[in-house]
């Protein structure tokens, strides 16, 4: 039996790949190339290049393979983007989520690892965001992951698609065996845009706004491990094989972190100056974003194994040592 992962050219979708490939799972990757990249794919990966809203195309992937599961990465993710352009993101998000459960249906799969995000919480409520809290998204993004989730609850009402959406928090770091990495470009966030700095691609770092209510005035935010996040897909797989209930689960390291405590431990790590400079706040920010990871703790057994700040850096910083350039010629 075979594990889709759709995305797994992607930044997180390879760091998967290569956890299941880990388990020894046989998988497969469905990926359009359109931010993904071949680089990030190995040799002995069964790899199909397409669209998910090219119904044809994932009749033959699905019906080449006894497909158990799928994990689906594949998305567009810039929230300034989505705002820009929404209908690109409903297109994309939500037309992608609709013919892969169509297909999967057709196909008689039925269980789905989703990717959903901290951006459906919009404004957040509480210090510590759990999964009760208020949905109310703040920009296209978020809305069509949101969306998806919606969707996810009636299809399995009406085709028995048993589903764990995990909605995370700021995924970062790199694989601590320096085998994938990190290569979005744009490159929107902020660990890698540091790195840059302190490789000397860029100038500085631009901080976001200093006047917000934290101790520092700098935005907080919840750093998680791309290998511990990957972890938790794995074991949604285990659970929704149990035939455990669909549900949602938050994921983060459960610490916040600032703007400048990243700046401060990147230095720190590389060793480099990292010239920061003071800029106005960047629309649609929130002052805190914190996860309680408590219910996939509880429910999937999930603990969190790098939750130093230092250590996800110096494993983002370990790949950006060995791959100025990431993933070399893009696409
Ligand atoms: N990076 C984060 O901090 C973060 C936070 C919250 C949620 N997420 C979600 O995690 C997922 C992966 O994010 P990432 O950072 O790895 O992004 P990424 O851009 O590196 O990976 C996405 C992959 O999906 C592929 N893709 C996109 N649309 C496709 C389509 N229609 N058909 C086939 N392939 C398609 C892209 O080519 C790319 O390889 C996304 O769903 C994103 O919304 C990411
Ligand atoms: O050059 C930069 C880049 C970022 N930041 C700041 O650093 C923090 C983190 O910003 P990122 O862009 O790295 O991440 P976000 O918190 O904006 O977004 C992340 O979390 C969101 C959930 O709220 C979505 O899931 C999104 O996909 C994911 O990247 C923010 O306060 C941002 O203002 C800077 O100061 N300078």
């Amino acid at each position: 039996m075979s594990i889709i992962v759709t995305g797994g050219a992607g930044y997180i979708g390879s760091h998967a790949v290569l956890a299941l490939k880990r388990q020894n799972k046989d998988v497969i990757i469905i990926d359009s190339l359109q931010t993904g990249h071949q680089q990030a794919v190995d040799d002995d990966t069964t790899f199909y290049q397409g669209d998910l809203r090219d119904s044809a195309f994932l009749d033959t992937v699905f019906s080449s393979h006894d497909v158990e599961a799928v994990i689906h990465f594949a998305a567009d993710s810039l929230v300034g983007e989505s705002v820009k352009d929404p209908l690109k993101y409903y297109d994309n998000n939500v037309g992608g989520a609709i013919s892969l459960l169509q297909a999967m249906n057709r196909h008689e799969v039925k269980k789905i690892v989703f990717s959903s995000t901290a951006a459906i919480y919009g404004e957040p409520q509480s210090q510590y965001i759990d999964e009760n809290d208020q949905a109310v998204p703040t920009n296209p993004y978020g809305e069509t992951k949101l969306a998806i989730e919606k969707i996810l609850k009636w299809a399995e009402n009406a085709y028995g698609i048993r589903w764990i959406a995990l909605r995370y928090f700021n995924v970062a770091g790199a694989d601590i065996e320096g085998k994938k990495g990190e290569d979005h470009r744009p490159e929107t966030h902020l660990i890698p845009i540091v790195l840059q700095v302190a490789l000397n691609q860029r100038d500085e770092i631009t901080v976001f706004g200093s006047d917000y209510k934290t101790p520092d005035g700098t935005c907080i935010r919840d750093y998680i491990h791309v290998t511990d996040l990957v972890d938790a897909h794995l074991l949604s797989l285990e659970k929704l094989s149990d035939e455990a209930k669909s549900d949602v689960y938050n994921l983060g390291n459960g610490k916040g972190f600032s703007v400048m405590e990243v700046i401060e431990t990147a230095r720190k790590v590389t060793g480099q100056k990292i010239p920061a400079r003071m800029a106005p706040r960047r629309e649609g920010d929130p002052a805190y974003l914190v996860a309680s990871s408590a219910k996939a703790t509880r429910q999937l057994k999930w603990s969190p194994n790098y939750t130093s700040l230092e250590t996800i850096i110096e494993s983002a910083w370990n790949w950006y040592v060995n791959h100025p350039n990431g993933y070399t010629t893009h696409k």
